[in-house]
């Protein structure tokens, strides 16, 4: 009698959990995943419960394969429909549309409806994830702390780190080996940055197995569905009460920018670096005057022009005033995005361009590229100055193709914040929509760069680059929203691109494939594997 009980129970039971799931995927077939077919927009179709990402949650493809495939297919409409998990997302292909999301209507665009939570997970109170007035607020505050003339005075401390990874790859040139170059710009990277941001020498180059690199290493681990849910689907975190960053990550990296700062505190010391500013917004709300004094003419016009958007950017959009502190919790969730936002992107920019200056067929480029770097340097006695790397139009051109053909963030995203009837168009947006941007389908377009795979630096010279829609290059992002570190992670980058041709000659060692296969865990766009390149004496 019992066992007949528990077996009809079982049975119950089966039967319920039956009907749950017919009835969650009736849900989302005859309700959610209609949102586009009412709207009479054209649609890539959804599967449930993964929408349109269930490529990329099995592991098949990356974020950046998935919205160039798509793009490739319905690149004929000026924007189409897609599902990310439950939600309906536009996606944008017109570039004159592109605009209008992020800078011509940007007051109905202004947030990317990230994860961010800073209850349970303190460090996503970041300047990447934060909405509304809040990143307002900070955006206004940090943007002084990116202008020339704060690049030239961190500048001294970029080369120091580049000259040890110089003397470091030495012996692989010795010997003219064979080397894994990926990891090793990573590790130059990572010093730079922890030596910028957190005022730290964490000397990730002679110890591959230091905290920083172990930490930094970890925030990019792949973790296909939480990563895929805190930029598609930050609601289900919420409602989970999951922190998206690690819980050891948060440790590390909150302990490390306290610990600098006590430091600092008790023994009075100022560095030109993210760190001392980070601390004067803390204690007065402002940077110091003094931090401008040495800007040459045109970073004077550059400081005007951000005063002016600042005032802008108030009047336009911010309840709270600009004068406040931050406080210690947003210092360290701003140094910490500025380490994650900083260091994969330049070392993907750095070692890519490494790679496509390898290939056989693009040797003549390097070549080019380390003439026209030599000339510079001659001019300015074989120095490596701001000023010679400002000079150098040649090697903004070639790491300019890199960014297009590697963009490092392959889609942008934007959120509605405000209902708006699309300019140009008869669709109503309603707030909470997503948006994505599909940068790495415009940058492999052949109609807008012909012969896409190629890589060909002169699509970048001024006639080239004149002749084509500004929004069709996109790897910094564009409008008020864009990569506030745009001109620390390209003097960076072309630092250390500059240092090591101007020493070394680079090619494809035996077993380098071409082309990388991308990493499809990883929403950033970096390779799978390692970088083998062939280091010689030029
Ligand atoms: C080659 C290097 C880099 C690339 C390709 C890159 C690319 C990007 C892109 C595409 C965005 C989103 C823009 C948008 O949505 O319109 C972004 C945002 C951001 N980047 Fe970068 N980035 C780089 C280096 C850096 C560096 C070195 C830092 C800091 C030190 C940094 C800090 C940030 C921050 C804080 C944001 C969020 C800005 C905001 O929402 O206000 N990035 N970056």
């Amino acid at each position: 009698m019992t066992g007949l009980l528990t077996s009809w129970f079982f049975i119950k039971f089966i039967i319920s959990i039956g009907i749950g799931i017919a009835g969650i995927y009736m849900y989302f077939k005859k309700i959610l995943y209609l949102y586009w077919e009412k709207r009479g927009v054209s649609y890539v179709e959804p599967t449930v419960p993964f929408g349109n990402l269930t490529q990329h949650l099995i592991g098949k493809i990356s974020v950046g394969e998935l919205y160039e495939n798509t793009y490739e297919k319905y690149k004929k409409y000026r924007y189409f429909g897609m599902y990310t998990f439950h939600k309906p997302s536009l996606v944008i292909n017109d570039p004159d549309l592109i605009r209008i999301v992020m800078t011509k209507n940007f007051q109905n665009f202004h947030d990317r409806g990230m994860y961010c939570n800073e209850k349970i997970d303190p460090l996503s109170g970041h300047l990447f994830s934060l909405p509304g007035s809040k990143w307002k607020n900070l955006r206004v505050k940090l943007t002084p702390t990116f202008t020339s003339g704060k690049m030239k005075q961190m500048f001294g401390t970029i080369c120091q780190s580049t000259d040890r990874l110089i003397d470091y790859v030495k012996k692989y040139s010795d010997n003219h080996q064979v080397v894994e170059m990926k990891d090793i710009t990573a590790r130059l990277t990572t010093d730079v940055i922890s030596s910028i941001v957190f005022g730290l020498e964490s000397n990730c180059l002679d110890n591959p197995n230091s905290d920083f690199r172990i930490w930094g290493k970890k925030t990019f681990e792949p973790n296909l569905i939480k990563n895929s849910l805190a930029f598609f689907g930050p609601q289900i975190l919420n409602i989970l009460k999951i922190p998206f960053t690690d819980p050891g990550v948060s440790k590390f990296f909150t302990k490390a920018f306290e610990d600098s700062y006590n430091y600092r505190v008790e023994n009075n010391i100022q560095r030109s670096d993210f760190m001392n500013l980070l601390m004067q917004l803390i204690n007065k709300g402002h940077l110091d005057d003094d931090n401008n004094k040495n800007f040459h003419i045109s970073g004077n016009y550059i400081y005007m022009f951000l005063q002016v958007f600042r005032l802008l950017l108030n009047f336009l959009f911010l309840t709270e005033s600009t004068d406040g502190k931050i406080t210690m919790n947003d210092a360290i969730a701003q140094a910490f995005v500025f380490f994650l936002a900083g260091y994969e992107t330049t070392s993907t920019t750095i070692i890519l361009t490494l790679y496509e200056l390898s290939r056989d067929c693009n040797k003549h480029l390097q070549e080019k590229l380390r003439y026209d770097i030599d000339n510079i340097l001659n001019k300015h006695n074989g120095k490596l100055t701001y000023e010679a790397i400002q000079e150098m139009t040649y090697l903004h051109k070639v790491t300019s193709e890199t960014l297009r053909k590697y963009p490092p963030v392959p889609i942008l995203n934007r959120v509605c914040t405000k209902d708006i009837d699309l300019p140009e168009t008869d669709l109503k947006i309603s707030k909470g929509l997503d948006i994505v941007i599909p940068v790495i389908g415009l940058h492999h377009d052949p109609d807008i760069y012909p012969d896409p795979e190629a890589f060909d630096p002169e699509r970048f010279n001024e006639a080239n680059t004149a002749s084509r829609h500004p929004y069709t290059y996109l790897p910094f992002g564009e409008g008020p929203r864009s990569c506030i570190g745009i001109r620390f992670g390209l003097i960076q980058a072309k630092i250390v691109l500059t240092s090591l041709l101007v020493k070394y000659k680079f090619s494809f060692g035996p077993n380098t494939p071409y082309p990388l296969e991308i990493d499809p865990g990883v929403i950033l766009l970096t390779t799978k594997t390692g970088v083998d390149l062939k280091i010689e004496p030029r």
